[in-house]
């Protein structure tokens, strides 16, 4: 049974900067809406709460938390759900492995994460973090489609306040660099599953000797499914990365990996091991047994191998002696060294990519340099997004966010649809030989020959999420009569299917016309064509699909996907309000720390919370949360009228002083409508005392910006700590209570 909530609305508790605008925005959310009697909750999907919550055993009563995760997992799927999601860190092994040292350091016997374990302990140990790591929260809470577009106020703001972009010449040498086969791409087949097929299916190895070993048993697969298999081949695959660092250096460009080590948690960073091996071949050919002793796994990045290896000279004279044999290297952040090779979650190629096209091609090498780079994404099925992306700036100049229109985005998501769904049905071929799925009557749905190292994936997308998408897809077109792309590969085996999906539905609503189903790259052409035109376009695409370019459209479009309106809306009826479409900025938590200013845009919670207490008023008829929600998207319009949002720059207004601001608008509004005389009268005096106050507020605001900031911790901050950081008006503080 599902677990229902005692609250109207639940609000996550996450990592990073997001988190530490919670701290000042949550209490001022609270206040304004138990005047209303709506109540707001907390559930800890934060990467340190779902350490300590998998650990119950090794904690004290004190220490111990229950699975959040879970619970809200559970919520989703009832129509009372109302959850506001906000971004949460997505860890690669690094950050793990950091925010687990981080709590034993605070007194939490947490245990280490086995690298390599052996026993069964060990192997259980890490099977508990293994569910911890990558992209663990937003597959769980995602039952249903993803609605992502620029509410209207803000695209409107951005069209009259245009951010800067890098100017595009016609003979940049920034370019995309994909395999030429044997990807993913070009290795995938699909089907769609019969009455007579379904049932649990498993993958199985068949070795060269014809011995079988269970990979997966118990994949069940519904009737209707559109079931999936690919792989790389890793020898492909080297020969690709060899020859991408060669070509890097006669283009003399920068070298850049672009993955998604955190969604694909177990594909990309093998991928992004394979390149730190390439970039380091000479060393690894050398010294690959001693570096194995010390511990170094590629898959965890050059900035955990330089660590294992540092007080071998000899190692590190190898590395230094590649280094002046290699192209230069795109830098992640170059005062301190680190490389796009450092991490694998620091190149996070939704944010990083728009973020060199936004610059105009650039981006900054080893000394600091703007220069353009080759950027390599190994596997062809979206990467023409962003190589269509490029040449279509070359041939026309930057984007201009004055006039352009807007890209909306309709996302099959629900239920770990297509490749973010892969993790448990993802493996490294033990040697070469057959993998191949074999159905509960018996049949092999697909099989692949594969070698040893191979990366072979499965997954899925079922039939209801299709169904609910298309849906989904064809209210959008209706509300907004803009034109409507489904991207899809006609070639492509998987696409393939959801096109037989797509166009009966189409054409039985008599609406085929106001569709057109186009492969990435024309599609990406199409709609920049149409944007460019100042006219607006809906992708309507898969689960990848809606992650790139939730971040790559509104990048160019408003400077940041931060402002992004992003809508869940459940399959069992409830309501999910992501806040933007964008990350937990850990360079924005390094600001804070070391000037105590803090640049986090919350357009996102402000928007999702205006949705949010408008669903609620909806659903469960709540007059009050009307007036709420009316009132909130007018504080979201004040916030916008008057230019409130945070500057980058510390000694500017910031992060705390746009929730000053919006706190204002919010009782401003509450105070002047006239449906619910009650709370008028309840928020009168609240917005003359914050404006009497104004001044004395945000000169207290102010006056704790210039200096290092305490949290108390960086995975695991102290919340009274972060509380006096992020609240330091007592002013404010005394109205907010
Ligand atoms: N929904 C979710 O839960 C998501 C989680 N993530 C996770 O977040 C972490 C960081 O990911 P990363 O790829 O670096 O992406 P981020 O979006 O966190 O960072 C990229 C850059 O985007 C800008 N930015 C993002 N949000 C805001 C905001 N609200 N206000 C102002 N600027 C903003 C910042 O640019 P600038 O430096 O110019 O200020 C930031 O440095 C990872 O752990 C990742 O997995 C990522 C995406 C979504
Ligand atoms: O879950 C994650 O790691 C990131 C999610 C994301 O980037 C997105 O949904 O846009
Ligand atoms: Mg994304």
């Amino acid at each position: 049974m599902a677990e229902k909530s005692n609250f109207d609305i639940l609000y996550t508790i996450v990592d990073e900067a997001p988190e530490l605008a919670s701290a000042s925005f949550l209490p001022i959310i609270r206040k304004f809406a138990s005047a209303a009697g709506v109540s707001v909750g907390t559930k800890d999907i934060s990467l340190a709460g779902r350490i300590i919550a998998a650990f119950p055993e090794n904690l004290t009563e004190e220490q111990r938390q229950p699975d959040d995760l879970a619970a809200l997992g559970e919520l989703v799927k009832t129509p009372e759900a109302n959850v506001i999601k906000l971004p949460n860190i997505s860890a690669s092994v690094p950050q793990l492995v950091a925010a687990i040292k981080e709590l034993q350091g605070q007194g939490y016997d947490i245990p280490n994460y086995p690298e390599d374990p052996k026993t069964d302990a060990e192997k259980e140990i890490r099977a508990r973090f293994d569910a911890i790591k990558g992209s663990a929260v937003n597959p769980v809470l995602r039952e249903g489609n993803s609605d992502r577009r620029a509410a209207k106020a803000v695209k409107r703001y951005a069209q009259q306040h245009p951010h800067s972009m890098g100017e595009w010449s016609a003979d940049s040498k920034t370019k995309v660099s994909s395999m030429p086969g044997n990807d993913f791409y070009a290795n995938e087949k699909s089907a769609t599953v019969t009455a007579d097929q379904a049932g649990d299916a498993r993958i199985e190895f068949v070795g060269k000797d014809g011995g079988v070993t269970v990979l997966k048993d118990g994949w069940t697969l519904e009737q209707g499914t559109v079931a999936d298999a690919t792989f790389m081949s890793v020898k492909a695959l080297s020969e690709f990365l060899d020859a991408a660092i060669e070509d890097t250096k006669k283009d003399g460009t920068m070298f850049s990996l672009h993955m998604k080590a955190t969604m694909m948690k177990v594909s990309d960073p093998i991928i992004f091991g394979y390149a730190v091996k390439a970039w380091l071949a000479p060393v690894f050919e050398k010294f690959g047994d001693r570096m194995a002793q010390l511990g170094v796994n590629p898959n965890s990045g050059l900035g955990d191998l330089l660590n294992r290896v540092k007080d071998d000279a000899e190692i590190m004279a190898a590395i230094e002696a590649v280094k002046a044999d290699r192209p230069s290297m795109y830098m992640v952040d170059s005062d301190k060294g680190i490389t796009n090779l450092h991490v694998p979650s620091d190149v996070i190629i939704d944010a990083s990519m728009p973020a060199v096209i936004r610059a105009g091609g650039k981006g900054w090498d080893e000394s600091g340099k703007k220069g353009d780079t080759n950027c390599v994404i190994p596997d062809r099925c979206y990467a023409p997004v962003y190589d269509e992306a490029i040449n279509f700036f070359k041939a026309n100049g930057a984007l201009n966010p004055a006039t352009a229109g807007s890209v909306a985005n309709v996302g099959l998501m629900a239920q770990k649809a297509e490749e973010y769904g892969s993790h448990p049905t993802t493996f490294e071929a033990p040697a070469d030989g057959t993998i191949r799925v074999v159905l509960a009557n018996g049949e092999t749905l697909h099989s692949h020959e594969v070698e040893k190292g191979d990366i072979w994936r499965a997954c899925t997308a079922k039939k209801a999420p299709i169904e609910n998408w298309i849906q989904l897809a064809m209210d959008r077109q209706r509300l907004t009569g803009s034109e409507a792309i489904f991207w899809l590969d006609a070639n492509r085996a998987h696409d393939a299917e959801l096109i037989k999906y797509v166009k009966p539905v189409l054409e039985a609503a008599g609406v085929a016309d106001k569709f057109l189903i186009m492969a990435p790259r024309e599609a990406t052409r199409k709609s920049l064509e149409t944007i460019t035109a100042g006219k607006d376009s809906i992708a309507i695409t898969g689960n990848v699909l809606r992650d790139y370019l939730t971040d790559l459209f509104p990048i160019l479009e408003l400077g940041t996907s931060a402002k992004m309106l992003s809508i869940v809306k459940l399959m069992n009826g409830g309501g999910l309000f992501e806040t933007g479409a964008g990350g937990s900025a850990p360079k924005h938590v390094q600001q804070l720390v070391e000037e105590n200013h803090l640049r986090w845009d919350s357009m996102g919670e402000f928007c999702a919370l205006g949705e949010s207490l408008n669903f609620l008023a909806d659903s469960r008829g709540n007059a009050k949360a009307a007036v709420l929600g009316a009132a909130a998207e007018a504080a979201t319009q004040g916030i916008l009228d008057h230019d409130r949002s945070p500057s980058r720059k510390v000694g500017e207004p910031d992060n705390r002083d746009s929730h000053y601001w919006f706190a204002r608008y919010w009782a401003e509004a509450l105070a002047a409508q006239s449906d619910d005389a009650e709370l008028a009268a309840h928020f009168a005096p609240i917005a003359k005392e914050l404006a009497e106050k104004e001044e004395q507020i945000l000169s207290e605001l102010l006056a704790a910006q210039g200096k290092p900031a305490d949290l108390g911790g960086y995975y695991h901050g102290d919340r009274a700590k972060t509380a006096a950081v992020m609240r330091p008006s007592a002013t404010l503080n005394a109205i907010i209570g």
